[in-house]
């Protein structure tokens, strides 16, 4: 079975589809994104899948869209935000090229702002961030081959982290 060359995972904000299309850029090959692979199955975007079919209906269309992607996909791929909750997903996730970028909860709020069509954090934002990192940052560490800090780094140079990891990881 062929699978993604690297799998892209973290938060909202820290860059995943920025540093996925450099990565993709410099390796010759194409950039997926499992959220936009969702909008288009789906036929709207992700904040009205939230609110007129509910979060966990949102979950199940993602693993899906996982499950599709990391068997179909050969290039770079990128996952939504919160696809690690799934623990189908994360078995899915064991002995493959997964690098987490990491970022601080200042920094994500600077870099996506409190405002954005982010449909979780559409109510009290602040700490809907603070929650959303705290849980979740378990599953990212356990899914990643390697873990890549984007703090004080462009994203070209999260890139160059990101190809490093993996080499000095390899499967
Ligand atoms: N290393 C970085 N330094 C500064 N800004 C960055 C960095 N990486 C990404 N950004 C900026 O942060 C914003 C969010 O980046 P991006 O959309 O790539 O994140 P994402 O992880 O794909 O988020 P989402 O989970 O919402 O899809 C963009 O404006 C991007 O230019
Ligand atoms: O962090 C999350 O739970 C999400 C992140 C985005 O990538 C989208 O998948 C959606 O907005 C949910
Ligand atoms: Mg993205």
């Amino acid at each position: 079975m062929s699978t993604p060359a690297v799998i892209l995972v973290g938060p909202p904000g820290s860059g995943k589809t920025t540093v996925g299309g450099l990565i993709a850029e410099r390796l010759g090959l194409e950039l997926r994104d499992t959220d936009a692979d969702i909008e288009r199955a789906a036929g709207k975007p992700i904040p009205e899948i939230f609110l007129e079919d509910g979060e966990p209906h949102f979950r199940a269309l993602e693993a899906d869209a996982v499950r599709r992607a990391v068997a179909e996909h050969t290039g770079v791929l990128s996952l939504g935000g919160g696809a690690v909750l799934d623990p189908a997903t994360r078995a899915l996730l064991v002995g493959l090229p997964v690098v987490f970028l990491d970022v601080a909860l200042a920094e994500a709020v600077r870099r996506v702002g409190l405002d954005v069509p982010r449909p979780l954090l559409a109510v009290n934002p602040r700490q809907r961030w603070r929650t959303l990192m705290e849980e979740r940052r378990p599953w990212y560490t356990e899914v990643a081959r390697a873990v890549v800090t984007t703090a004080d780094r462009t994203p070209d140079e999260v890139a160059t982290a990101v190809l490093d990891a993996l080499e000095r990881h390899p499967a």
